[in-house]
């Protein structure tokens, strides 16, 4: 599918898509309860949609109702040896541990840009915890036997947070005095994320302020119960950047007390010199002249293409730290920004940790490619709102992994969107 943006100028409100974290977390606490959940606001991305799978596979009933999804689970009871993540990193990272519980013998696959992420970890962790685990050179797919016992364990928490959130995850079905120390962790917010919602579904994990040690005490039990799921920080930075360069809007239903750790995309905005009105669940953002600013997203690092299009638009160059953890996202997120951007007259520089964004230099008309990454499409479609002429997106339904209804979003705020073509197989 290609998605054509002409200029535009931006103007409305719009309610902010549901946080595919949030509800990916909540299918999976639901599926380790007993008895019947109710998830409100459901996700409808790909990578929502393949947790719903993974945990239907996993032995939970999921019916669809008016204004809910609901989730009738006995814990992990596996109804099918195979169970597929889909492209969600989060997805396989969160839900390798919670297969393990079971002793039955699993394989966990994927697809798409998911196939070539790293799973070192499950190899080199799991075993500890007396589960079997085998991967294809630490790439997919997994086959896992478990079940898994909770034990004292320190792990590696550097290349991405998703591990922690799933041994978290498992161990409080399970753990009894037992402690995860974790080294250099990154992406911290989003394990206050995980933290929040299990102790939502009843579980309570004693952590120190730095992440470092998390304290299980008694055997505790996840409790079936009522999930609303709350707007997204990372897909609505889009449309919040996208105010910022070419208009105004209003975007409902984000939580500026939330744990996302996307949030963070109000502080950029406001070093940028955009205009911002935050509430308590609305943010009004407004154009204004944009300067370069400095941003440290080593802990947000979704917001690095988001703040790619807001910096294209600042004079000046703006400097962002936090590339290194780029790499292993559904592409190499620094390279695919700096040849995309490059296609659209934005010169990026990648030293190290850092980027470096020239902006206020003009962007021009040009046609881009998602690169099959959600985050990239979007990030192109903000820059086109104020290119010199029409901006083309080839294989734009990227965005169907975690955003699907951008597209209509940005429109109904006034972009000129127009979509054309085929959805390529991937
Ligand atoms: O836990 C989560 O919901 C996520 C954690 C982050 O990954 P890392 O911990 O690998 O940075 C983020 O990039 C991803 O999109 C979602
Ligand atoms: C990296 C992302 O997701 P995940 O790691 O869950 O696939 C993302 O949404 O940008």
């Amino acid at each position: 599918m290609k998605v054509t943006i002409t200029p535009s100028v931006i103007n409305g409100h719009i309610t902010a898509n549901p946080s595919k974290s949030a509800m990916q977390r909540a299918v999976a606490a639901a599926l380790l309860s007993k008895g019947k959940s109710a998830i409100y606001n459901p996700g409808l991305s790909n990578d929502c949609k393949a947790a719903l799978d993974v945990a239907q596979k996993l032995g939970a009933t999921i019916t669809k109702k008016q204004d809910h999804i609901q989730i009738d689970s006995n814990g992990v009871q596996p109804v099918n040896s195979t169970v597929n993540c889909g492209e969600s990193g989060l997805g396989i990272r969160m839900f390798t541990p919670i297969v393990s519980l079971s002793s039955d013998t699993i394989t966990i696959t994927g697809h798409g840009s998911l196939t070539t992420r790293p799973m070192n970890f499950f190899e080199e962790v799991l075993p500890q915890l007396d589960v079997k685990c085998t991967t294809q050179s630490g790439k997919l797919p997994l086959q896992i036997q478990g079940p898994l016992h909770a034990k004292d364990i320190t792990i590696d928490g550097s290349l991405s947070s998703q591990f922690l959130t799933g041994l978290l995850m498992a161990y409080g079905s399970t753990a009894e005095n037992v402690t995860i120390t974790v080294n250099d962790l990154k992406s911290k917010p989003y394990i206050a994320l995980t933290l929040q919602l299990m102790a939502h579904f009843g579980v309570k994990v004693e952590a120190d302020a730095n992440f470092e040690h998390f304290k299980f005490g008694a055997k505790q039990q996840y409790k079936a119960t009522e999930y609303t799921v709350e707007g997204d920080w990372s897909g609505a930075a889009f449309l919040l950047v996208a105010a910022a360069v070419a208009g105004k809007a209003e975007v409902h239903h984000l939580n500026t007390h939330s744990a996302q750790s996307d949030k963070a995309i109000l502080q950029a905005l406001e070093d940028a010199g955009a205009q911002i009105l935050p509430g308590v669940f609305t943010i009004i953002t407004a154009k204004d002249t944009l300067k370069a600013f400095e941003f440290d997203a080593t802990d947000c690092p979704d917001l690095f293409p988001p703040l790619v299009a807001l910096a294209a638009n600042c004079e000046g160059v703006t400097v962002i730290k936090g590339v290194s953890r780029l790499a292993h996202k559904e592409s190499d997120r620094g390279l695919t920004l700096q040849d995309e951007f490059g296609k659209m007259g934005i010169r990026i520089d990648l030293e190290g940790d850092i980027m470096k964004v020239h902006g206020g230099t003009g962007i021009k008309a040009a046609t881009v490619h998602s690169r099959f990454d959600h985050r990239i499409a979007m990030a192109c479609a903000v820059a086109g709102l104020t290119a010199d002429g029409p901006v083309v997106i080839e294989e734009a339904e990227a965005i169907n992994k975690s955003y699907p209804e951008f597209f209509d979003h940005i429109a109904k705020l006034g972009a000129k969107v127009a979509v054309s073509g085929e959805v390529a197989a991937h």
